[in-house]
């Protein structure tokens, strides 16, 4: 493809933006593609997968490059190392004066020798990584610097995979049957634009996101809550699993979320769902002992969905990801109350980490607040295994 330099300028904005303003690589991106409405969607294709690009390999390119970009030389210097390290021709450009295929090659083979650096992690993420999953870590590690499938779930309130499948097809976007109702898109396409998605008949959501709802075994007619329901990825699945019968409640601290919750639902056809923002722990504290089923979809470190949010390397620390894991700690021993006596619950996150997952469990099990439960089921999915997002979902019952 031709390079064009309108498209470089927007590119080294969103970097300068994503790691010196501490902007969200998803926002800034969708932030620069609405600037300039004149772009085609080629253009807009090329601006996101670069940018996304450069952000997962930013600390293996500024290596290369010797320098912590500031300037926007400097991150035009980081954009020309990514596309010659792609097969791209440089233009002859003044920015990209002095850059050399031949001597970046050579320059990158001494850098795979060390795994942080071919993999583009911080230090403290290769030692923590290495130590919590041990031999997996390299292979994981790998599997998430790669780009993630897309894979829609047919919302069955409204359609089944044939109906999906042909409607996407009229628009020309080819989709196969993955997996239940998973369907996987062979060619990247702006779904969102088309006419299926717009009559709700499916979500982009990732197959092992889309295990989570199902583990809960809900029944249509029950009191299902939904903790940290966010923008309610797995509350629309649940509502669809519930067969709209019955009353499912999202939860989440932060009542904008729940707002796209509220319009999502209407798209999907959900009658059953109503949202409730936590503004105190009262919320939950009525909530006590009345809940059928539970899901906990915690707030996590995001290192099993790194393929989506590779910013998210730069902006974790060690202390934030202790930080999580404390929170996980006092959601589990608090909102697990809301299951009534028979009742099961779902802990699940989008990481990667035992301390996140497994041993999260463990030690809620072995601790006062887990007296009276039992685990059912648990499952770690791992990219390089499983061929989608890193994810933990188990379930556990209630039995007193
Ligand atoms: C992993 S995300 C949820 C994603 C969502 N379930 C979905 O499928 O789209 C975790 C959510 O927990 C929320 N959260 C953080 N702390 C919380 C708390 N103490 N109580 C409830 N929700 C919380 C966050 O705002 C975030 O939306």
């Amino acid at each position: 493809m031709k390079l064009y330099a309108a498209h470089l300028h927007a590119i080294a904005e969103a970097l300068q933006n994503i790691f010196r303003e501490g902007a969200y690589a998803d926002r800034e991106i969708a932030r620069v593609l609405k600037a300039d409405k004149r772009r085609g969607s080629n253009d807009r294709a090329f601006i996101a997968e670069h940018t996304y690009a450069i952000v997962r390999y930013y600390r293996l390119y500024a290596h290369l490059a010797g320098v912590e970009p500031q300037s926007k030389a400097d991150w035009w210097r980081l954009i020309g190392i990514h596309l010659l390290l792609n097969d791209y021709q440089l233009p002859d450009w003044r920015e990209f004066q002095g850059l050399d295929r031949e001597e970046l090659q050579s320059a990158l083979e001494a850098a795979r020798q060390d795994r942080a650096l071919r993999e583009s992690i911080p230090d403290w993420l290769d030692a923590l990584g290495a130590s919590e999953l041990g031999e997996e870590w390299e292979a994981t590690i790998a599997a998430l610097n790669e780009q993630a499938p897309v894979v829609l779930r047919v919302n069955r309130l409204k359609a089944d995979a044939v109906t999906v499948i042909e409607s996407l097809g009229r628009e020309g976007i080819v989709v196969e049957p993955l997996a239940d109702d998973a369907l996987l898109v062979t060619e990247r396409k702006n779904l969102f634009r088309t006419k299926a998605f717009r009559q709700g008949l499916f979500e982009v959501q990732d197959y092992s996101s889309q295990q989570a709802a199902p583990a809960l075994e809900v029944e249509p007619g029950q009191l299902v809550v939904d903790a940290c329901a966010g923008a309610g990825g797995k509350s629309l699945h649940l509502a669809a699993l519930m067969e709209n019968k019955g009353r499912l409640l999202s939860l989440d601290i932060h009542g904008w979320k729940l707002e796209e919750l509220k319009r999502r639902a209407r798209r999907n056809g959900v009658a059953n769902l109503e949202t409730r923002p936590i503004t105190s722990t009262k919320v939950i504290k009525r909530l006590t002992a009345k809940a059928d089923r539970v899901l906990l979809d915690v707030p996590c470190s995001g290192l099993g969905v790194l393929r989506r949010n590779p910013d998210a390397k730069w902006k974790l620390s060690p202390e934030s990801v202790d930080r999580v894991v404390e929170e996980q700690r006092q959601i589990l021993a608090d909102y697990s109350r809301m299951v009534k006596p028979g009742g099961k619950l779902v802990y699940a996150t989008c990481s990667i980490l035992p301390r996140e997952n497994g041993e999260q469990l463990a030690a809620f099990l072995s601790s006062p607040a887990g007296e009276g439960w039992e685990l059912e089921e648990e499952r770690s999915l791992l990219p390089q295994r499983d061929g989608y997002d890193g994810f933990f979902i188990s379930r556990l019952s209630r039995t007193r």
